[in-house]
This record gives structure tokens, sequence and C-alpha cells, in this order.
């Protein structure tokens, strides 16, 4: 199912937790809203839920005004962080409720919901727990059965709230595998929300970057890596270290020093984002920037260095990644070259 945001404005009193918020999401697609607390992610999910409403905008389910349905009809199935299985309930009985629950009309007779919770089990790969009960299950396990539970209404489309979020490291790598396996299986349009970038980057198709209540950028997962839009995105996706800097066409001052480097439109103040990798260390000269060794530590294949580079009005200390045979020592003057940066206007 297609799903349309529209202008969508959230106030609570005088804070403004959605504003103007306009996102299309394909059918079939898993997107993932991240943003860091408080950004709005719950907010809008739960606007697309029906279980809060905007003060402006529109929703829109394959074309038809959301807004206008109940939660019941518009047909969504949920699996939030905290585990709302019912406890007095077999795993079996927890994924028949939804079944079990619908109009007489509507009900399937008993051997079909046998057979559909019968299916649902094997694809979560949980069968040999149908009988236990919830405090008899891993946390990893709960949200499988959760999951189960939720897909047992063929929903239109699934809304995870940090599903994995109260799970161990490990768990929720494997079960962010899992996951995304799942819905290549099933297709069904997903939304998740996480403040964990890692999850967001390797599960969905796209991901929509959201801070203070607006969407900074919507873009495949390499995307948002490769290319952020905004400084935001740069700062909040991956490691980055930020420069204030002097802009003016092909070359970028930083603390009184020009380097012939692209200003990237940006003509007097902004500040220059670098992921730590993508500095290069060199000999000082007239086209790197001066910087001093402060500390190397020691981070897994590379070495970090913290390195402390004069700025307009004092220092700053960024880090650099640099590899095994290339290492400076403590306090030698180096050059710094960002090989591929980006540079924002401010
Ligand atoms: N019912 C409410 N009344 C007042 N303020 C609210 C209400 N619900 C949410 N907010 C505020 O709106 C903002 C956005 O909240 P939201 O839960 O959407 O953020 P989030 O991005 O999901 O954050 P988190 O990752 O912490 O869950 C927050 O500042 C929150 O305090």
């Amino acid at each position: 199912m297609n799903i349309d945001v529209q202008n969508v404005t959230k106030n609570f009193g005088a804070f403004k937790a959605l504003d103007d918020v306009s996102l299309k999401i394909r059918s079939g697609e898993l997107i993932a809203l991240l943003g860091p607390s408080g950004s709005g992610k719950t907010t809008l999910l739960r606007i697309i839920a029906g279980l809060e409403w905007p003060d402006g905008g529109a929703v829109r389910f394959d074309g038809e005004d959301a807004l206008s349905l109940t939660v019941k009809e518009r047909d969504v199935g949920f699996v939030f962080q905290h585990y709302a299985l019912f406890r007095h309930m077999t795993v079996y009985e927890n994924i028949a409720f939804g079944l079990r629950v619908r109009p007489r009309n509507e009900r399937q007779p008993e051997f079909a919901i046998k057979q559909k919770v019968e299916e649902l089990l094997h694809l979560v790969q949980i069968g040999s727990l149908a009988g236990r009960y919830p405090s008899q299950l891993s946390g990893g396990q709960r949200q499988r059965v959760a999951l189960a539970r939720a897909l047992a209404i063929e929903p239109r489309v699934l809304l995870l709230d940090e599903p994995f979020g109260a799970l161990d490291a490990k768990v929720r790598k494997d079960l962010r595998r899992w996951l995304r396996n799942l819905h290549s299986e099933l297709h069904v349009t997903s939304i998740l929300v996480t403040h964990d970038q890692e999850e967001a980057l390797e599960v969905s198709d796209r991901v929509v970057v959201m801070g203070q209540g607006k969407i900074e950028q919507v873009g495949t997962p390499s995307e948002v890596y490769d290319s952020p839009a905004t400084a935001f995105v740069h700062d909040f996706i991956g490691e980055s270290v930020a420069l204030p800097i002097l802009g003016q066409g092909k070359s970028v001052s930083v603390g009184g020093k020009t380097i012939a480097i692209d200003a990237q439109g940006v003509e007097g103040k902004g500040r220059l984002f670098v992921r730590p990798h993508d500095i290069e260390i060199s000999q000082p000269g007239p086209n790197a920037l001066d910087g001093k060794v402060l500390a190397v530590r020691r981070f897994g294949p590379t070495h970090r260095v913290d390195l402390e580079v004069p700025v307009d009005g004092g220092k700053a200390t960024i880090e650099a990644a640099v590899p095994a045979g290339r290492v400076p020592v403590i306090g030698e003057k180096v050059g710094l070259i960002p090989e591929r940066y980006r540079v924002f206007a401010g």
C-alpha cells in the first residue's frame, strides 16, 4: 500500500512535534524513520497508525483519506519496543488472537486459523515454542511472536516502533537481519522507527532522517551516508568532524590558512564536515591545514589520531583515522587534507 503524508503538522501545546512533514512511502518498501530522541518519529508513526491526530495536513492510504478511518479500519499491524503479548496466553494463542476476535461473519473456521498460525510460527522460526507462555521466552523470541501476531491479520502496513530497542546488541543484530529477510519474503509496506543508525542503514530500503519535527533527508542508506543533504545529517549519520571555515570559490580558509579546495558554493561563513577516515595526514605545507598531534589510539585495524587545528578565535580538536604504518607521533606537526568532505553554509 502507498502511504502519502502531506504537510502534516502536530503541536503539543506550544511545542511543534511535527512541522510540515511530507513523505511518500511506496508500496512494499521498508522505510526507517531515524532521528535523535524527540525528533518526532513516534508522533509521525502514531499519526499514520490512527493513534494520534495531526493539527494540519493529510494522510492518504492508496489515495484514500486515512484520517477519516479508525485504527481498525486502517488495517495496520504494530510491534512496539515493550512486548505487548498476553501473559496468560500461549505463543499459539497470542498469534491466533487477532484472527479469533474478528466479527463472526468475517472469522475464519478453526482449521484455517490453525493453518495460518502454523504458517506464521514457521515464518518467524519459533515453531517449537508454540505451547510456551511469554514468561518462558527470551526477549528476542517474544519480539518474533509479537511480529507474528501483528502479521496474522495480514495488515496493509506494518508499523515497528523500536522493536528491538530493549534487546542486547547481539540479539538486535540477529533480529535485524532476520527482519530484512522476512521483509524480502513478504513485501508488506513497513515503517520502522529507530534512533539506531546502524539498524536503519542495514535494514531499510530508504531512510527518513528526522530532526526537530522536520524531515532533513529521505534517501537510500548509501545516499544518506555518502551524500548527506544537510549539516544535521552529516553530523548525525556516521562519524564526522566539523571545522568552521570561510569559503571563497575554489578555496577554503580555516583559522586564517587558505587551501585550494572547492568551497562547494559556500561564500563566506560555513562549516566543513569530514569523516575521520577521509582526512589524509601529510607533511605540513601550503596546501594542507595545519595540525598538531595530541593523542594516538589504536582502534581495530586503524589508529585514531586526535589533532589540534587552529580555527578562527581558537583551536579545534578533530579526529582522523589512519592506517597502521602511517601513524604520526604525539606532538608532531602535520598537514591535513580533507579528501572527501562537504561544506554547508552558516
Ligand atoms: N502527548 C504528548 N504531550 C506532549 N508532548 C509530547 C507528547 N507526545 C510527544 N511529545 C513531545 O513531542 C516530541 C516528539 O516526540 P516523539 O515521541 O515523536 O519523538 P521520537 O523522535 O519518537 O523520540 P524517541 O526516540 O525518544 O521516542 C518530544 O519532544 C515529546 O516530548
